[in-house]
């Protein structure tokens, strides 16, 4: 059993914490949002996780989390401080540690006895380096404290299975016995451990995520070009998928890349090349393809339904940037529904859990808890996020309640074949206008 205090309590801090405390250490996760902090300690959980309440509110009644406003405390009473605060882009484009070493020196100003501080947040190369020299200014008396790098790799929605099932824990360290110590930390969990100098470690986790985010914009655009020349994207996935190089995962065509991470280090990453001057092209052309994406997807409804939304009501299922979270961040819905609205489409939106997060962003737009109201009166459906609840609708019921039963699906939320045979007429990225023979 380790004491840890986890320092920001946001979607890493809080899953992290709360699966640390499930393998038996003892947590305090400490947040300078004390509303935030004021809500744990009663039970609510602030995001939509499947599972999260559960594993918080079971590991606080057995008192192995706690939370805590005063970081100091949290701090003062733990051997491995695990830093999680958010590391924003800056108006410039350059990555904000300023959160991030201010809680560092907070930590380091609080800090009597000898400890382990470990920086989850993703930092650009040089930052644990940083911090190090930011601890040894700010603590009150010489006492050793290894700064090591310990990226994070989880997704929203899968967050605690990829704790707990993680591919590999990233342990970027100077000191080889400060690696084996954070190791010790994560023993519980099983899974196997890549010890790494901190440079290498805190660069592992901007290039995963580049490398991730090429993927998914490469086979946009093969989708693109399948459109052009009548092939399926379905199966050119699937055969390309097959071959072990390349892999089955993250080949899924549609509108895109969203969420707070993708779109958020590409650019950082883009960023910290062009400060040491490198272009780095193959991920420029990722976040274009990106972009233009959302643009094309909006275009293909206005082609669809005559080459005019004037009057036009489009009801669009799906704000969350996936499925089973409620966060809107850089949603490709959102920007989806700003194009339709601008080409004078009447957008109602439906989510099952993000209404409440996509309101601020969509002041004009009328959003549903369910999914039927919106679907009430439309001239076609357009799916931005595959929900479970979305491929779960009742079809003939939708049918009775549109104009005329039109589905643009950008998520492969439905089967094209199966909403054809049904009678509707269906428009998919990458997926031939006409069912192709021998998929
Ligand atoms: N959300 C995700 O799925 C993943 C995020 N990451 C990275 O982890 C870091 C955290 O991300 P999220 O958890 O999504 O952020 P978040 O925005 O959900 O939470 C950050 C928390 O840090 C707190 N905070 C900020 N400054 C503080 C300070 N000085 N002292 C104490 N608390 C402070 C904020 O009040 C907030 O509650 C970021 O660097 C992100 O890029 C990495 C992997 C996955
Ligand atoms: O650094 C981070 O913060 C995290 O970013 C992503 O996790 P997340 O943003 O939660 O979600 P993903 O499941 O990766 O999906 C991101 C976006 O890509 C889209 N996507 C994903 C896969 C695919 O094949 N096609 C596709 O368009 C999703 O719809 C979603 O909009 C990474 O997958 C995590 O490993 C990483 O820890």
């Amino acid at each position: 059993m380790v004491n840890v205090a986890v320092i920001g309590t946001g979607y890493v801090g809080l899953v992290t914490g709360a699966c640390l405390a499930e393998a038996g250490h003892r947590v305090v996760c400490a947040d300078r949002d004390e509303v935030k902090i004021g809500r744990l300690r009663t039970g609510v959980v602030p995001i939509y996780e499947p599972g999260l309440e559960e594993l918080v509110r079971a590991n606080a009644e057995a008192g192995r989390l706690r939370f805590a406003s005063d970081a100091a405390e949290a701090v003062a009473s733990s051997d491995v401080v695990l830093f999680a605060v958010g590391t924003p882009p800056l108006a410039n484009g350059d990555v904000d540690t300023g959160p991030l070493f201010e809680a560092v020196a907070e930590a380091a100003a609080h800090t009597r006895t000898p400890k382990l501080f470990a920086i989850k947040s993703t930092v650009p190369v040089g930052t644990a380096r940083k911090a190090e020299r930011l601890v040894a200014r700010a603590l009150p008396r010489p006492v050793k404290v290894d700064v090591v790098s310990n990226p994070e790799f989880l997704r929203e929605g899968s967050a605690i299975r990829d704790t707990f099932e993680a591919d590999r824990i990233v342990i970027g360290c100077a000191d080889p016995e400060a690696g084996e110590r954070l190791a010790g930390l994560y023993e519980p969990f099983g899974r196997p451990v890549q010890m790494t100098d901190r440079e290498s470690a805190e660069l592992i986790k901007y290039a995963a995520n580049a490398f991730l985010a090429v993927k998914i914009s490469f086979i946009n655009e093969v989708a693109n070009v399948c459109e052009k020349v009548g092939a399926d994207i379905r199966s050119v996935a699937r055969g390309i998928g097959a071959d072990r190089r390349i892999g089955p995962h993250f080949l899924n065509a549609g509108i895109g890349y969203g969420g707070s991470c993708f779109p958020k280090d590409t650019k950082a990453q883009l960023r910290i090349a062009e400060n040491v001057e490198y272009d780095f092209q193959i991920l420029r052309a990722a976040v274009h393809v990106n972009a233009m994406q959302r643009i094309r997807f909006a275009n293909a409804v206005e082609r669809t339904l005559g080459g005019s939304l004037a009057g036009k009501r489009v009801a669009v299922l799906g704000l969350a940037f996936k499925p089973h979270t409620d966060d809107v961040r850089d949603a490709p819905a959102i920007d989806i529904i700003r194009l339709l609205h601008d080409k004078g489409a009447d957008v109602r939106a439906y989510d099952p859990v993000a209404t409440a997060n996509a309101r601020r962003h969509l002041p004009d737009v009328e959003l549903f808890d369910e999914p039927y109201g919106a679907i009430a009166g439309a001239d076609a459906i357009v799916v931005t996020t595959e929900w479970p609840q979305v491929a779960a609708l009742d079809l003939d019921r939708v049918k009775r309640l549109m104009t005329a039963p039109v589905v643009l699906d950008g998520r492969r939320a439905f089967e094209p074949e199966a909403m054809r045979a049904r009678g509707f007429r269906y428009v998919g990225v990458g997926i031939p206008a006409e069912p192709a023979s021998g998929t």
